[in-house]
């Protein structure tokens, strides 16, 4: 896996403020990788390219999706931004060159999960919401919680995602609801 070019691409077509973003999430996943058992090297690479497709806009990731064939769901249609997580996984390796399938797996399945996902998901998903940059209440709780254990800290954040789509009353999308359902049953907590 070619870092440096992942570097030069990336910051060449994200924002300098997304850019940080994508090193501070390598960074933290490499961290998580660290206390958990995971692969560092695949945890550093998904976590830098997580976000290669965030800053397109809405009419640029339908238009993209289409063009690399990728099944387009009504929620994803009416909110295309879910769709920067798969789509980012078709660039990475489309784009950069990626050809490892969990890395790609860990980018596709950084915003929603799914039942299932595994260890190196895990890791991504969390250390996209807990890098060092990120400000917002309950982070401080997150970030504790991901270094203890990664199920529990992936259903909170669900919750909160969950939340604040309630909040502000737009749909949920279900990817995240089985994400969830599957974390309370395999904590126990399901009744
Ligand atoms: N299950 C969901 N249903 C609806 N919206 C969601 C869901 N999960 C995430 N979102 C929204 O999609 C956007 C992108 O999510 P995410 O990739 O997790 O965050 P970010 O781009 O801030 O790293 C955010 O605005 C988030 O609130």
């Amino acid at each position: 896996m070619d870092v440096k070019f992942y570097l030069e691409r990336l910051q060449a077509i994200l924002s300098n403020k997304r850019f940080e973003h994508c090193l501070n999430t390598s960074n933290t996943a490499v961290k998580l990788a660290e206390r958990h058992g995971g692969d560092l090297e695949k945890a550093g690479v998904a976590g830098l390219l997580h976000d290669c497709a965030r800053d397109l806009g809405a009419n640029e990731l339908l238009a993209m999706a289409e063009i690399y064939g990728l099944a387009i769901d009504a929620i994803e249609r009416e909110m295309p931004v879910l769709l920067h997580a798969r789509l980012g996984a078709t660039l990475a390796q489309q784009q950069f060159g990626v050809d490892d399938d969990q890395v790609l797996k860990a980018i596709a399945l950084h915003t929603l999960g799914e039942p299932e996902m595994g260890v190196l998901d895990k890791i991504v998903y969390l250390a996209d919401k807990i890098e060092p940059g990120r400000r917002f209440p309950g982070v401080e709780l997150l970030r504790k919680t991901a270094f203890e254990n990664l199920d529990r800290a992936v259903l909170e954040s669900l919750n909160m995602t969950i939340k604040l789509s309630i909040q502000s009353g737009g749909p949920i999308h279900p990817g995240a609801v089985a994400t969830r359902n599957w974390l309370l049953q395999e904590l126990g907590g399901a009744s």
